[in-house]
Formats: C-alpha cells, structure tokens, sequence
C-alpha cells in the first residue's frame, strides 16, 4: 500500500518536486521555484478527503475500479462545530429510535466516530444537544448520521463533527432499539465496524484501515 501511496503521491504533485517537497512542505516547495509543481503539496496532517483520494482513489470517475476506500454520497449537511474528524468507526442501525445511539455516546469514544443509519427517516431526530454534549465530554470525534438531528444551533457550536442528512425538531421513539456495531449500509458505502472514517467539508471516506499522506 504504500509503494502506491508514494507512486501515485508523484503522479500528482509533479516528479521533481514532490518526494522531497511532500517531506519538507510548503516553504521549502516553493523555494524550489519553477521544478515545482504548481499545486503545493497537501498538508498530511490534515489528511483532508480530496488529498485522500488522490492517493488512494486515483482512478478517474470514468474508470471502474475497486479502489480502497469508498466515498459517501453527497447527503450530509455539516451541523456540528468541527468540520473535519476523523476516527475508527463504531456502527448503530436503528430506526425513528435513538436509545442505542446515546448509550454508544455514553461510552468513552476514544477519538472515535459513531455512524449511525437511521433509515434515512425524516419523521424524527436521534441525536439532540444533550447526547451531543456528552459525546464530546466522553472523547468521541464526530457522528455521522443517516437521519435527522435537533438542538442544531446548540450541537453547531460544539467542539465536534456532526454530519446528518436534515434537522428535525421531533425526538425519536424509545422502543425497537435497533443493533449495535454491525456493518451499516447507506449514502452507497458499507461501514464495518473498525473502519476509519474521514470527514471534512468536501465529504466523507471510509477505508478498511487507517490512511496516511
Ligand atoms: O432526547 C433526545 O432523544 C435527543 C435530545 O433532544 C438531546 O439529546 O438533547
Ligand atoms: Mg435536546
């Protein structure tokens, strides 16, 4: 994997420059003047989706192919306070119910990020401000959600990425509390569980391990 992370981070950012510019950054590619390419090198650590795929989706639109990692369909409105996370997927698959939802929140999230199918239902939100709150106090780096969310102003200023499809001021059921950390299917992705996640303003990727640049 990473022989192709190197070739196709060449192909890119232009042979003379970037093995050695990559390394150094930005002050020092543009100090090799007109060699460099004219698109600077990416900033690795913000590991940002669109430099993330032409690294390891560098096939064209119009090509087939099984790239590593998939990109979610453009669905989601950014609704919390961070906009880009990052983080190894746990799953919740439930519908128009969010009890499963907030006991994932409750645990310790480790830098981790919940995706959430909620059948896409726009009848209801499984995320308000209070599960938000303690999502971020118990170490959790965002929520993607296939559903509504509430409490949006408040979750927007949050320390923490929240992607859903809409906002939605009903609370969910309690009931037919779903299933835990199995593979969720939604936006044209599967998500496994221990997944990594990527999340910015340009989308979302998954991949079955963790990236680098
Ligand atoms: O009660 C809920 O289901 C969600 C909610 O509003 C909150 O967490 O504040
Ligand atoms: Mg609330």
């Amino acid at each position: 994997m990473l022989a192709r992370t190197a070739q196709h981070a060449v192909q890119r950012w232009g042979a003379a420059a970037s093995c050695s510019a990559t390394r150094r950054g930005l002050a020092a590619a543009a100090a090799d003047g007109p060699t460099s390419n004219q698109f600077p090198p990416p900033d690795p650590s913000r590991l940002g989706t669109a430099d993330l795929c032409d690294v390891y989706h560098p096939e064209a639109v119009d090509v087939v192919s099984q790239p590593l990692v998939q990109i979610m369909q453009p669905l989601f409105k950014d609704l919390g306070g961070h906009l880009r996370f990052r983080g190894k997927a746990a799953t919740v698959k439930c519908f128009e119910a969010n009890p499963l939802v907030r006991a994932a929140l409750e645990e310790p999230g480790e830098g981790r990020v919940l995706v959430v199918d909620g059948g896409a239902s726009m009848r209801c939100a499984l995320l308000g401000d209070n599960i938000a709150e303690m999502a971020h106090k118990n170490g959790w780096s965002g929520i993607i959600i296939n559903g509504c969310i509430r409490d949006s102003e408040d979750i927007s200023k949050m320390p923490l990425g929240v992607k859903a499809l809409a906002t939605y001021p009903l609370k969910s059921a309690k009931r037919d509390k779903g299933l835990r950390d199995v593979p969720v299917s939604f936006a044209g992705v599967t998500v496994r569980p221990g997944d990594w996640v990527y999340a910015d303003k340009d989308g979302v990727i998954v991949a079955p391990e963790e990236l680098t640049l």
